[in-house]
């Protein structure tokens, strides 16, 4: 499930593209859309005044192309955050193994949303038309978040504490890698698989088409 992203049609296609992103699967999948970019990372204390995730998702992509805007005021900033979500609660990235195998418990024999958010920053852009797409200090912004639906299988404590010494999950949120090792955890994705891997391939396509950054070829 996607929210519509908020349109920035008005906005003129920028001399250069940066990923504010430190993801290496941000890097490779922003790569496979055939969109030359510099990566520049965006340090944020991941803190949203909001408290819904899909709110929160969206709010903390803002911030980080914010951040990285302030540093690189020429191009347009293109950044994502992750959050997983179960009962209310948001499972951030673990810190340790023994909290690994903790949120591998939680999210065992149920389902969970995950929620990418991601916006898309011209800090030289045109004014706001006030509808459709935010005015921010230092230019216009578009964003959207997508959700998806993750099932995990029950998992036995052998297969939690293997997994979770495993490593793999450490720097995920949710502590799972669906793209690596991870995907043996789950049952059933419903929803943008690559929202999951942290950046909703489809969300980006229309918001870098509607900034005029051709995508595949296509503008
Ligand atoms: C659930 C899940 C998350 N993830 C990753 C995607 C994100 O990189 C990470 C969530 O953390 P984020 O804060 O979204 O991103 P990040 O800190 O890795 O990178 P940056 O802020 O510099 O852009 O979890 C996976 O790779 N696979 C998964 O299955």
């Amino acid at each position: 499930m996607s929210s519509e992203p908020l349109a920035a049609d008005h906005l003129s296609p920028s001399s250069e593209l940066i990923l504010a992103s430190g993801s290496p699967r941000r890097r490779e999948l922003l790569g496979g859309l055939g969109v030359t970019f510099r990566v520049v990372t965006a340090d944020i204390e991941e803190i949203s005044r909001f408290t819904d995730p899909a709110h929160v998702a969206r709010d903390l992509a803002e911030q980080k192309a914010r951040t990285v805007a302030a540093r690189e005021p020429h191009a347009l900033i293109l950044a994502s955050d992750t959050l997983v979500a179960l009962d209310g609660v948001l499972l951030g990235k673990p810190k340790n193994a023994e909290q690994n195998a903790e949120y591998l418990r939680h999210l065992s024999g149920r389902t969970h949303s995950v929620f990418s958010g991601v916006a898309l920053l011209e800090p030289r852009g045109l004014e706001s038309d006030g509808v459709s797409s935010g005015s921010v200090s230092s230019g216009v912004l578009a964003s959207g978040v997508e959700q998806t639906e993750v099932t995990f299988r029950s998992l036995s404590e052998a297969e939690i504490s293997y997994y979770a010494r495993s490593g793999e999950g450490l720097d995920k949120a949710g502590g799972y890698g669906i793209q690596g090792l991870g995907m043996a955890l789950v049952a059933r994705v419903e929803g943008d698989y690559s929202s999951v891997v942290g950046f909703p391939l489809g969300l980006v396509m229309r918001l870098l088409r509607a900034a005029g950054v051709p995508v595949w070829g296509q503008s």
